[in-house]
């Protein structure tokens, strides 16, 4: 299958309030602040699954990912205020996998979104250092709005990625309470000190984002699949719900975990969205049906 353009298709549905300032000297918490205002609180995962290749009448092959995802981001960039692409859908193909996933936070981000790269990254410090380099610095090929990171090797291993973070206005997304079944037996653990690893997550994002106003650009990943939870969720940061549609979550769900705090969050659906595919006007229609289902969340 040959590859289509990504221009502007001519019958393309009109594209939503700009989500972000180009240019502007304005941190990510502030950017995504006025992009969840302008175009409500649905993140699209861009997620070039095999089976949704298949499904979508593709191979599963780098002609077919790049359809796939190209096709994605021209029919969901210009509606949601965030765009997710899950690297590993893309790192599999190689080094041309990762050139798909270029364009996509290329095209997505002129589309008038801001791009959250899941990547789920994390390790020593100076090796943290050049995961800050290769996601959060403009001069890189693969430069975004924000990242995901895991705080295993000890939240202050991330320090590289918060101060890199900062100098270039870009998020970092820090795993919390994941969406998976297999994450409370890390994350519900107890520390000596009382609290639960999860709790002191959450504790560090919230010294991170302290006096930052409207919202700050570091954030928790906090599954809308978790059921229910005694944590302080307010970090004054973003909050992205995974696990909203193909895991099961819901609004209400949504609206139950998050409570005062739902107002930050991002609830992302990459399966449940793109299985709207691969009719891009079908995909931006469902892209908004979620939008609207999600305004119940804003104070
Ligand atoms: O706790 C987490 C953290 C990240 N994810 C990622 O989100 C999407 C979910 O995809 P769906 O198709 O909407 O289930 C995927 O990229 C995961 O890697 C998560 O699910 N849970």
């Amino acid at each position: 299958m040959t590859p289509q353009p990504t221009g502007p298709r001519p019958d393309a549905a009109p594209r939503e309030p700009e989500a972000t300032s180009p240019g502007a000297r304005t941190p990510f918490g502030t950017r995504l602040h006025a992009a969840l205002a302008a175009r409500g609180p649905l993140c699209a995962g861009i997620d070039p699954h095999a089976g949704l290749l298949h499904e979508w009448g593709l191979a599963d092959d780098v002609a077919g990912l790049e359809r796939f995802a190209l096709t994605a981001v021209e029919a969901l960039a210009p509606v949601v205020s965030v765009v997710k692409p899950q690297s590993a859908f893309y790192e599999r193909f190689g080094s041309r996998g990762v050139a798909v996933l270029e364009r996509v936070v290329a095209a997505s981000r002129a589309a008038g979104a801001l791009v959250l790269l899941d990547v789920k990254r994390g390790d020593i410090g100076s090796t943290s250092q050049a995961y800050a380099d290769a996601y959060l610095d403009p001069a890189s090929p693969l430069a975004c709005d924000a990242i995901t990171a895991s705080p295993y090797l000890g939240f202050g291993s991330l320090d590289p990625m918060f101060d890199t973070a900062r100098r270039h206005d870009a998020g970092v997304i820090v795993l919390a309470l994941t969406s998976n079944k297999e994450g409370p037996e890390v994350q519900h653990a107890r520390l000596e000190g009382g609290g639960t690893v999860a709790g002191r997550v959450l504790d560090h994002l919230r010294e991170l984002n302290a006096g930052a106003e409207p919202l700050g650009s570091f954030g928790a990943v906090v599954g809308a699949t978790i059921g229910e939870t005694s944590e302080r969720l307010d970090v004054n940061g973003p909050l992205l719900a995974p696990g909203y549609g193909a895991q099961g979550g819901t609004v209400e769900d949504l609206r139950r975990i998050f409570g005062v705090a739902s107002g930050a969050v991002l609830a992302s659906s990459s399966r449940g969205l793109l299985r709207a595919g691969p009719d891009p006007r079908a995909l931006a229609d469902a892209a908004r049906r979620a939008n609207d289902e999600l305004a119940a969340l804003r104070p």
